[in-house]
């Protein structure tokens, strides 16, 4: 795709149709005729977000790496922002970002405590070894 187009969000909606199947996924627009057939997670849900944004759909399926290639391959431009239209769906991204780096957190405080509470039970095991020995 040489030329990369800018449509706007009203644009997008009249391409709602099985044939003519556009859809906006992290704010490109890409054009998944050719591939509702193929899909494998059925046709259905790429007709229910057809002409819409769907990227909070396409993120929550957690779709691979390989689906994000194909998804390169549909790209026919970005999506040209209006004044009043809807803020970008970034909510999936942002929302997983975060709870990720929770989870990093939560995984490193894990990590801390298993540290800390087997260095003191080490402690503890060898300082009663130590009494046992004195008797
Ligand atoms: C043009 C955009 C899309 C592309 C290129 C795409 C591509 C794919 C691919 C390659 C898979 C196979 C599994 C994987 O590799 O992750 C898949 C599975 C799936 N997709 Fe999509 N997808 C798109 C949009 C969507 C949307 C908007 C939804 C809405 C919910 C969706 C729902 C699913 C589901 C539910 C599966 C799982 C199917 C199963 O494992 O039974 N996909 N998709």
């Amino acid at each position: 795709m040489s030329d990369v187009k800018e449509f706007t969000l009203e644009e997008v909606t009249t391409h709602n149709t099985k044939k003519d199947l556009y859809m906006v996924i992290h704010d490109k627009v890409y054009d998944c005729s050719s591939f509702v057939d193929e899909h494998p997670g059925g046709e259905e849900v790429l007709l229910d977000v057809g002409g819409q944004d769907g990227t909070e759909a396409f993120e929550d399926v957690g779709h691979s790496d390989e689906a994000r290639e194909i998804l390169e391959g549909l790209l026919v431009g970005n999506v040209k922002r209006m004044p009043g239209d809807p803020e970008p769906k970034s909510h999936a991204k942002a929302s997983s970002s975060s709870s990720s780096s929770d989870a990093g957190s939560f995984g490193v405080g894990l990590y801390a405590v298993i540290l800390i509470g087997g260095a003191i039970a080490y402690g503890a095991y060898n300082y009663l070894q130590s009494q046992q020995n004195q008797q």
